[in-house]
């Protein structure tokens, strides 16, 4: 990795292109300035116009965002079992080729890789996520990081040896201004015209057959998802779906990946881990209880899930493997022995954070791998639970329920696990939800669980009833 001073764009372009020159090869180049305040979904929605697909990413706890459009590089790694480290080692690789110009040091500026991975590689992928690779990263052409009120604008891109400076001056300050100097109003958000369940009882009987298992000493717990479809009037824009995502579903990571036809979206609430300078903070987040109507309701309904047998079972399994899987790598651990409410808007968690110190020899991707899935997503023993899934669910969960996020060149990143979400695709989109099956679940309660968490989706999406 070259670091520099901060140069003219101009400066670093000339100076990008005679280095190409002299290694007769081509040359990253990433450079970094602030801008004037910009709307992020306003910069989504502007980079439509682009060429390129689009990225998004905020985190509620910090006011940070997120946006890139196009791709400077990739990252992708073969669905094999060292997924996680080919992606490490192309990142690495990428590092220490890139020149940067970035005066900021700030956390998500620069070379940041966005991406993430797929939920269990070893399943058979259907046409459903033809557009998304088991593994897959994106350094953006054009990221906005907005940080602590502050807004930045990294420009990545590859020039070559008989690339000119001032052509590609030209292209990237024509897009700067259709990114950041124009006033697009948002479309209107979608409205569904048909929903289907996929195979609602059969989903039932497989939550029987889990439960069944369980009791016989199979597994302690297996996490089963299920799939609705949706129809609109039109072909959707994701723009106004995540703006209203913003505005409705508070204490949730809102994120958009696109891939050629397709955008994969939501609101998830689960943090798998998030990493700034060293500091380490990964969640427990199962164990599920719907809202009251009247803040006594509400309350009441808050104490009985944390007091709940089955659901504090489920969510200690979660604490346990987080504890164990990032003990080797981590110092410092800090667990609460209690959970506590998470409230959302349609439904309320047992949570639980655990705060680490990351020890110097381990990148966020270790730990990424080592958490992935954790048993709110898969469950205990972790090859029983996903060997179960891999054979008897009746979707293919690509993405869904997965490590969604991003990092960056200063061991800084952030990785959610992908709940709470849909994969769109033109005039169709497909809703995902599951829950944690223990020995004491009963159908059709995990039915209506799984209702509910399909809600929040369901209702930026204009269908909600
Ligand atoms: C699997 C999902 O959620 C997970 C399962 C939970 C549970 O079973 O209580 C709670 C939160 C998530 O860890 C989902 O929303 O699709």
């Amino acid at each position: 990795m070259i670091q520099t001073e901060i140069k003219s764009l101009e400066d670093a372009l000339h100076e990008s292109i005679l280095l190409a020159k002299h290694k007769q090869t081509a040359q990253m180049l990433s450079i970094t300035d602030t801008i004037d305040k910009i709307d992020p979904i306003t910069f989504f929605n502007h980079a439509k116009e682009m060429q390129g697909e689009r990225v998004f990413w905020t985190s509620p706890f910090d006011q940070f965002y997120l946006v890139g459009v196009g791709e400077a590089f990739a990252l992708s790694a073969h669905a094999s079992l060292k997924r996680f480290e080919q992606i490490e080692q192309k990142w690495k690789q990428m590092l220490s080729e890139v020149i940067m110009f970035n005066p900021h040091q700030v956390a998500g500026t620069g070379p940041i890789a966005m991406g993430g991975f797929s939920f269990d590689p070893s399943k058979q992928r259907t046409a459903l996520w033809k557009d998304f690779e088991t593994s897959q990263f994106r350094i953006p052409a054009y990221l906005l990081t907005i940080e602590k009120g502050k807004y930045y604008l990294t420009i990545n891109l590859v020039v070559c040896p008989e690339d000119h400076p001032q052509q590609l001056l030209y292209e990237i300050e024509t897009n700067k201004q259709l990114l950041l100097n124009r006033t697009t109003p948002l479309a209107n958000g979608p409205t569904i015209k048909t929903k289907h369940e996929i195979e609602p009882l059969k989903w039932k009987e497989m939550v029987s057959k889990a439960t069944e298992e369980i009791k016989n000493g199979y597994a302690d717990k297996i996490v089963l998802a299920r799939e609705m479809q949706v129809t609109f009037e039109r072909k959707t824009d994701v723009a106004p779906i995540l703006d209203n995502l913003i505005k409705t579903q508070t204490n949730s990571y809102v994120f958009a990946f696109e891939n050629s036809q397709s955008c994969f979206l939501g609101a998830t609430p689960e943090r798998l881990v998030r990493v700034h300078d060293q500091q380490l903070l990964s969640t427990c987040l199962a164990g599920t209880a719907p809202r009251g109507d009247t803040r006594e309701e509400d309350e009441q309904i808050g104490l009985e899930l944390l007091n709940d047998v089955k659901n504090r079972e489920e969510h200690e399994f979660v604490v346990q493997m987080i504890h164990e899987a990032i003990s080797s790598s981590c110092e410092d651990i800090q667990v609460p022995n209690q959970p506590v409410l998470y409230p959302l808007k349609n439904l309320q968690h047992l949570y639980t954070p655990v705060k680490a110190v990351l020890k110097r020899e381990y990148t966020i991707i270790d730990i990424v791998k080592r958490l992935h899935p954790t048993p709110a997503l898969g469950g205990l023993p972790r090859e029983k639970s996903l060997a179960f899934i891999r054979e008897n669910e009746l979707l293919d969960r690509g993405w869904y329920g997965a490590p969604i996020g991003w990092f960056d060149p200063h061991q800084n990143g952030e990785f959610a696990v992908a709940i709470r979400s849909a994969l769109i695709n033109g005039k169709k989109a497909s809703l995902f939800a599951g829950c944690g099956v223990v020995k004491e679940s009963e159908p059709e309660a995990e039915y209506q669980e799984t209702n509910i968490k399909f809600t929040p989706m369901l209702s930026v999406l204009g269908g909600a009833s």
